[in-house]
């Protein structure tokens, strides 16, 4: 098995290379990482700016680009097979619920999915890696026990469609870990309140505020099932279509004239 390793913390941070170090052992592992943490960089590519490549090891590369890039640019040329998975990870914090939108571990994995290839994005659920290990044996396991399914889409006549999921994964001694459950995304409630300082040269500074608390944490949802020391697993779709709104909009907008219709 081929995979093509991701993240958004930067090719140095240690939730990568720990999964790098584990994953070596069970398949082939490319690293095409950021240089930098590209935090909440979401699905960003860049655009408008050359993208560099530098070998930082022995099948580590770092791009000075977001976690999409990375992907976008080993899936585009760089790398000259197609990998049988994408991961992203381990991300340094929690990505649940809303997080997922603004997340670049999400985002780096996503790439992958939209290119047509299995992706999983892994999150530990508390900054500062506390029980990393825990994490790293929960990703393996899962990859491990998904690499059947992996294998069977080289030899299907028709080749399935992609999957993407998002596994955050508590920060509990192995030991105390529970089984995985597959839940819903859970919602948070707004950001935190922007932080207004001043620099040294008196112009004012803006910090994004702190996330959310959990608004949405019932049982089902991913907050639930780590708070309760379970691996969470949430299949992702693309489709930001809000299909049970279309009939509405249909209604609301049918006596909706055209920009010509309201010259006349
Ligand atoms: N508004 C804020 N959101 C935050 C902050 N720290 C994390 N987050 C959210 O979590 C994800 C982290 O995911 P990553 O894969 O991008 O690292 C991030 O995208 C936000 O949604 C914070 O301080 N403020």
């Amino acid at each position: 098995m081929k995979i093509l390793l991701s993240n958004d913390d930067g090719h140095q941070a240690l939730g990568l290379m720990a999964l790098f170090a584990a994953l070596k052992d069970i398949a082939d592992v490319e690293v095409v990482a950021p240089e930098h943490n590209n935090s909440a960089k979401s699905n960003a590519l860049t655009l408008n700016a050359p993208l560099y490549v530098h070998q930082a090891g022995e099948g580590v590369r770092y791009v000075n680009g977001t976690p999409a890039d990375c992907v976008h640019i080993a899936l585009t040329g760089l790398l000259d097979y197609t990998p049988d998975l994408v991961i992203s990870g381990i991300n340094n914090g929690a990505n649940m619920g809303d997080d997922t939108i603004y997340s670049g571990t999400v985002g780096a994995a996503m790439e992958g999915y939209l290119f047509g290839i299995p992706a999983i994005a892994f999150s530990l659920v508390d900054k500062g890696w506390p029980h990393l290990d825990t994490a790293v044996a929960a990703a393996k396991a899962l990859i491990q026990d998904l690499a059947p399914m992996v294998a069977r889409r080289k030899h299907e006549h028709r080749v399935p469609p992609p999957w993407l999921l998002n596994v955050n994964v508590p920060s509990v001694p192995l030991g105390d870990l529970q089984p995985p459950k597959i839940c819903r995304l859970g919602r948070r409630h707004s950001a935190e309140r922007v932080i207004q300082q001043l620099s040294p040269r008196g112009d004012t500074m803006y910090w994004i505020g702190a996330a959310g608390a959990t608004m949405d944490g019932a049982p089902g949802t991913d907050f639930h099932a780590t708070a309760q020391g379970h691996v969470a697993i949430t299949p992702l779709m693309v489709d930001l279509t809000a299909h049970q709104d279309l009939a509405y909009w249909s209604q609301a907008l049918h006596s909706m004239r055209s920009p010509s219709q309201q010259q006349t």
